[in-house]
């Protein structure tokens, strides 16, 4: 490994795999502030799966991008591995945290297997040459994704949904503790949906891995995840979903006249 690529030391609770302290975010130009201006303070532990929630606009992506370190805060810190996350480099980085966001990849001329192949650019050397290691995590990623039949066709000739699942096996060939996913049901049909989130719920059980992800699938979030971030203008809440539903924050998520939770059945009715 490149001195360079060195990762450094872990924290010494390395159970915590992501850590929001004070997190604003935004954008400076044009001017616009998201969320709570006291920020965001959450811990993403090992073992956990956690969806962004809140209504359009309210900037569930914006912080997913943040997190993920393609946009800056507009202050307060975030910790990857214990480390602050804008003193890794691109490649520590690639490493620790895979991202896969809603706009389509500009390669896709590549075939299925070759643009999951990426994932593992982190890892190769400069000729992009693939190990025995890096083949397996590809061949993993295609059967987890079930993809293994398309893996050679090109991505240009993909529906929104397959495209959608090839940009998820991506992620999980890159192995990384952190996954980050930015509506990544989205295209899907509902038995698409509950499998990726399923697939999603156990990639976190493995050892030392924690999903996020930003989601209007509230109802299966409620079912599947184990921590839930709520997003509002000017205020948040992190918790467990028997936490939020306990607290009735999830009540005042949509104004009451179109929309409301059921705390008996754990789920929105309309009004
Ligand atoms: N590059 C940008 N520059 C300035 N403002 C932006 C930029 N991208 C998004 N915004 C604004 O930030 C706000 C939050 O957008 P964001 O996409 O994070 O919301 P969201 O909660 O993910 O919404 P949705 O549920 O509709 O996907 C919106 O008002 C949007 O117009």
């Amino acid at each position: 490994m490149n001195s360079k690529d060195q990762i450094p030391a872990p924290h010494p609770q390395d159970n915590i795999l992501l850590n929001a302290t004070k997190l604003r975010i935004g954008y400076s130009k044009p001017e616009l502030e998201l969320g709570p201006r006291q920020g965001l303070d959450f811990e993403l532990q090992s073992g956990s799966l956690t969806a962004i929630i809140g209504i359009n606009g309210v900037g569930k992506s914006t912080l997913l991008r943040t997190l993920a370190g393609l946009q800056p805060a507009l202050g307060g810190v975030v910790k990857i591995l214990g480390n602050e996350s804008d003193t890794l480099s691109a490649r520590q980085q690639a490493r620790q945290l895979s991202v896969v966001l809603t706009n389509p990849p500009a390669s896709r001329n590549l075939s299925v297997r070759d643009l999951i192949a990426l994932g593992r650019h982190p890892y190769t050397n400069w000729l992009g040459q693939l190990s025995a290691l890096d083949e397996q995590c590809i061949a993993d990623a295609l059967k987890l994704t079930a993809l293994e039949s398309l893996a050679q066709h090109p991505c240009h000739s993909l529906s929104d949904g397959q495209l959608q699942r090839v940009l998820i096996a991506r992620a999980l060939a890159q192995q990384t503790p952190l996954v980050l996913l930015d509506e990544p049901t989205s295209h899907l049909d509902l038995h698409h949906k509950v499998r990726i989130l399923k697939l999603l719920r156990d990639i976190s059980r493995q050892p030392g891995k924690a999903v996020v992800f930003t989601t209007h699938e509230i109802d299966l979030a409620l079912q599947l995840c184990t921590h839930m971030l709520v997003l509002f203008p000017d205020n948040y809440a992190f918790g467990t979903p028997q936490e939020l539903i306990k607290s009735k924050v999830l009540e005042s998520l949509f104004p009451s006249d179109s929309v409301t939770f059921d705390t008996v059945l754990q789920r929105f009715n309309i009004s």
